[in-house]
This record gives structure tokens, sequence and C-alpha cells, in this order.
């Protein structure tokens, strides 16, 4: 069977290395060509001297020297900045581009992906989040597939396979709840990043885990399923479901419902996505239902977490909203990992942001590009 050819952007993250597992679990089938970081120049050295792609991206021109130095005398080429990430994924022997970057950063380099007609395998869900209607036209202009990484939205894909003749009449789509949930107000208004940091089922970056904790990886999420499946908001729902083994669940118009379950293990989806439409033999670890005797389902606590009624009006809005709501989010998140703002004063910056930024109603990528500039500055000026 002919060889599927990968460049992996974000290489160095959660994602990314868990892809290299992957790739590591099938060598006789998927192979690297490309691999992407942001700053960390040690272990995309280590990555790329085991996998041996055609090029590299270190984006931050501090690391090109040292990384150049290492993988010159291997024959792989060293790129440095942010637009070289727009041009590795023109390489014609790739066939599917996994971004695994994090935040809006990722939007530009999936839009080149696309128009070279490279199938993707999405994680960066900032793209669906900043530009989803113009992303989904491209990608059926360019005729390529796009594969949810993402686990809720994997598992959504996975049940509406084989099920092209029938309309959805909702999703629910799993949340853990994050390590608050069932917490107060006055609780989150003492909260510190290194409690945020401690999801409950999944390791992941920071900025995802702080998402988790506020509620705003949900909202996220709610608008990539929006682009993803050609939803409206009204049928996609948010059901907490603190295990973590549901994924998402589809209903159709004859109530019979739809879920996929598993482990909670970003290389199920990941190995999905990567190997579509196979399914291929691993030898991850399998779900045991006597490890959990009882899966158990909660309303969101929507008052509490006000992230998810954010996004959800952002949504229906339209528009910049969700762009300006992703790039004020980002900025938020950093705030708090760097400890300048309190966790409940994110959505206080996120809900201020909005109410500062003028409203376009149809903005085309540049147009947007150039709000989300904007918006950072604005909720950067807002924290002072
Ligand atoms: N982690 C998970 O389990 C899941 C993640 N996702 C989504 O996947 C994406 C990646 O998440 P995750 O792997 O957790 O994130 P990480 O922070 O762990 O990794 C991010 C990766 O992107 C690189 N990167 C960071 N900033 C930039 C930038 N401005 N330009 C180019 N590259 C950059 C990083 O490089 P460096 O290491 O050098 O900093 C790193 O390789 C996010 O959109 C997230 O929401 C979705 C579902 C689950
Ligand atoms: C693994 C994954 O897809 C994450 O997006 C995960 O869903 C985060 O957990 P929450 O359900 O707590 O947001
Ligand atoms: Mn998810």
């Amino acid at each position: 069977m002919k060889k599927r050819n990968i460049a992996i952007l974000g290489a160095t993250g959660s994602i990314g290395t868990q892809a290299l597992d992957v790739v590591r679990a099938f060598p006789d089938f998927l192979e690297v060509s490309v691999l992407t970081a942001s700053s960390n120049a040690d272990l995309l050295i280590a990555q790329a001297l085991e996998f041996k792609p055609a090029m590299v991206v270190i984006v931050h021109e501090s690391g090109f020297r040292k990384v150049q130095d290492a993988l010159k005398p291997a024959g792989i080429k060293v790129f440095a900045g942010e637009e070289a990430l727009q041009e590795v994924v023109q390489l014609p022997r790739i066939d599917i581009v996994l971004n695994a970057i994090v935040g809006a950063a990722g939007l530009k380099p999936t839009v080149a992906a696309i128009q070279q007609r490279k199938d993707i395998a999405l994680a960066n869900k900032e793209t669906l989040v900043v530009a989803g209607e113009l992303i989904m036209d491209l990608v059926k202009k360019h005729d390529v597939s796009m594969l949810p990484v993402d686990s809720e939205h994997a598992a959504i894909f996975q049940c509406l396979m084989g099920e092209e003749q029938n309309p959805v009449e909702k999703i629910y789509l799993t949340a853990s709840g994050g390590p608050f949930r069932g917490k107060d107000r006055a609780f989150l208004s003492t909260v510190t990043k290194s409690q945020a940091l401690k999801h409950p089922n999944w390791v992941m970056g920071a900025k995802i885990t702080i998402d988790s904790a506020s509620l705003m990886n949900k909202g996220l999420e709610v608008i990539e399923a929006k682009w993803l499946f050609d939803l409206a908001a009204e049928q996609i729902d948010v059901i907490v479901h603190p295990q973590s083994i549901i994924h998402s669940i589809v209903q159709f118009l004859d109530g019979s419902m739809k879920a996929q379950m598993g482990l909670p293990d970003m290389k199920l989806p990941i190995q999905h996505a990567l190997t579509y439409p196979l399914r291929k033999a691993n030898d991850f670890e399998r779900f045991n239902f006597l490890d959990y005797p009882s899966l158990t389902f909660e309303q969101a606590d929507s008052q509490t977490f006000r992230n998810l009624n954010l996004a959800y009006r952002a949504l229906q809005e339209g528009g910049d909203r969700p762009c300006v709501l992703n790039a004020a989010n980002e900025v938020a998140v950093a705030a708090f990992l760097a400890d300048r703002i309190s966790f409940l004063e994110m959505s206080e910056l996120i809900e201020a942001t909005l109410r500062q930024q003028n409203w376009i109603q149809k903005p085309s990528l540049s147009e947007l590009l150039a709000i989300d500039q904007q918006a950072r500055l604005v909720a950067q000026n807002l924290i002072g």
C-alpha cells in the first residue's frame, strides 16, 4: 500500500508529539515530510533526527542557527519565520497536513494547505472559530477532506459515517466540566493557574487546558462543530460528562442516538484522521467497562462559567464576533498564565473586548486577520 505522507505543524506540542507516537505505530503506512515548532529547538531537532523529514520550520528566528547546525549534516532543510509555515505545506509529496498549532496562528497555514489541495487533519480549532465559513468554502472549492482531530468532532464525524442521507436533529458535545466543575463564583475568584492547569482527564497544552477550566474550550468547540457539520447553533447542545468516555453524540430525526466512546486518549482521534478511512490495528490500551461502572451526565453551569454563553452569542451574531471572541480569549489566557489577571477576569476581558470592537458582518480573510490583531490590541490595552 502507498505510504501516506504527512506534515505536522506544531510537532513539539501535546497533539504533535502524540501524532508522532501514531506515526511510530505505523511505520509502513505513515511517513513524515515536514515538522514545525515555534521555539522548542531541542525537541524539534530530536524529532527530525528520528523521523528524517525533508524540511523543518522553527518559527522563532533565535532558534534557527542551532536547528540548522544540527540538521544540515542530515540533509534536512531548515526554515525560520511564520511565513515558512505556509510554504512548507506546499511540498508536492505531502498528502495530509496535521495542523496542531495552538491559536489563530494556525489559520494561514490551514488556508495555504487547502489551496495546495492537501487534506487537513485539524486539531487547531481556532482556524474554524476565526474563519469557519471561509475555510469550509475553500474545502469545497478545492475538494479536500477536512478530518477533525478534536475528540468531540472526531466522534461526531464517526457517528455520521454511513448516514449521508439522514439529516441530523441535533448533536451533543460532551464536556468534562474541567477541574472546577461544581464550584461557584466565590471559589473561582481565588483559583490559581496551577489549579486550573490540572485537567481531570486529559493531558494537553496550557492554553486548551485553561480553556477547558473556563468552559471556553466547549464554546470554541460549539463554533467548530457549526462549521464542520453545517448545523445551526440551536442544533448544538453541550452536556457535561465528567468521565470523558463518551466523546460526543448525534441524534437523528427518529430520535435515535449514536455515540462514539473510548478511553480519553488523543492518539485515537489522531490515528483516525491520519489513516482515514482505514481503521488500522494498534496496541493502544483498550477500554474496560468494569473500570467505569457509572457514566454520568449533568447540565453545564453557564451562569458560573460565562464563556459558554459568550461563544453561543458570538456564533449567533456571526460576522467577526467569533474572531474577536477568540482573539480576546487568547490574550486573556496568556494574561491569566502570566498572573496578570484572575480566572474570572478572563470572561470580563472577553466581554469588554467584544463591546469595544466594531462589528463587520461578512469579513474577508484579510479583514479577519486585521480584526484579530485589532482585538488583541484592545484586549491588551484593557489589561493595561
Ligand atoms: N492537546 C490536546 O489534547 C488537544 C488539543 N486540541 C487543539 O490542538 C491545538 C494544539 O494544542 P496542544 O497540542 O495542546 O498545544 P501545545 O501548546 O501543546 O502545542 C502547540 C504547538 O504549536 C507550536 N506553536 C505555538 N505557538 C505557535 C505559533 N504562534 N506559530 C506556530 N507554531 C506555534 C508549539 O511550538 P513550541 O513547542 O516550540 O512552543 C507546539 O508545537 C490547539 O488548537 C488545541 O485547541 C484539540 C483537542 C485536544
Ligand atoms: C481532548 C479534547 O478534545 C479536548 O478538547 C477536551 O475535550 C477538553 O476537555 P473539556 O471537555 O474539559 O473541554
Ligand atoms: Mn475537544
